[in-house]
């Protein structure tokens, strides 16, 4: 069963996520030397600036020279780029931390805009550096069902039925850019904890196809049926203003 947290206005999302990584972080640490996360980009960035940087409870707790962050998708473009996200993830929140940095992955930069060989060349080094032991996985949802850069419709489906690579290029993305890497489900299937936030009324029909309807061609509703058990969502009142189900 998935576990779904709803937060009113007044409510402080990024505040909860923060505890639930925390609580994460301390489970991963008890049992080894490092937290191994891999991360969305997309909106999720700006809540973990809030959750982790600018909440003076939480971020002094932050251990963030264990912390090992990956991508679980990534737009195929520099590192500087504004559709980069890395770039987003740098700009939010490693630009300021000031002392103890984490370990981050991006994608192999030298490889960028030479073509559809390195394209794949991209997503196969990624599927090499990224581990089989992730302890959280860090996800958006797309007005469109979308989450990593696994996207719902018919000819996508090379992505989400894709049973061995892990790291696939997705090379037409029908949210620019077109050329992306991405995690397929055996990591999602590998990964310990899954967490996914949605925030704003943009996202209520979403909400309902995935939580009401619970459709699963879409790769999120997809996500809650085969991993529920280990899948959290952090939503606020706006996104699932027209979800009716109480039973996840
Ligand atoms: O393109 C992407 O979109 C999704 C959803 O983004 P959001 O801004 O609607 O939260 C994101 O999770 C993914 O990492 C990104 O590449």
């Amino acid at each position: 069963m998935v576990t779904v947290h709803v937060h009113a206005a007044q409510d402080n999302l990024p505040e909860r996520l923060g505890k639930y990584l925390l609580a994460e972080q301390d489970k991963a640490l008890s049992q080894s030397n490092t937290f191994k996360v891999a991360i969305s980009g997309g909106s999720l960035v700006n809540v973990l600036k809030k959750g982790l940087i600018e909440d003076s409870k939480i971020a002094p707790k932050v251990k963030w020279d264990q912390w090992e962050i990956y991508f679980v998708d990534e737009r195929i473009v520099p590192l500087n780029h504004p559709d980069s996200n890395y770039g987003a993830f740098k700009f939010s929140v490693l630009d300021h931390l000031t002392t103890k940095q984490p370990k981050v992955f991006p994608l192999n930069e030298s490889l960028v805009g030479k073509g559809p060989e390195e394209n794949k060349k991209i997503a196969q080094e990624y599927e090499d550096l990224l581990p089989k032991d992730l302890d959280s996985l860090l996800l958006g949802c797309g007005p469109d069902g979308h989450t990593c850069s696994l996207f719902p419709d018919e000819v996508h489906k090379y992505l989400i039925e894709e049973k061995k690579q892990r790291v696939m290029w997705c090379y037409d993305s029908p949210k620019p850019p077109s050329d992306r890497i991405t995690v397929t489900l055996p990591v999602l299937a590998e990964a310990k904890e899954i967490a996914f936030v949605a925030e704003g009324a943009s996202k209520q029909p979403i909400m309902h196809e995935i939580f009401d309807v619970k459709n699963t061609e879409l790769p999120t509703a997809l996500i809650n049926k085969l991993y529920g058990d280990k899948v959290t969502w952090f939503v606020n009142d706006e996104a699932f203003a027209k979800v009716e189900t109480k039973t996840f």
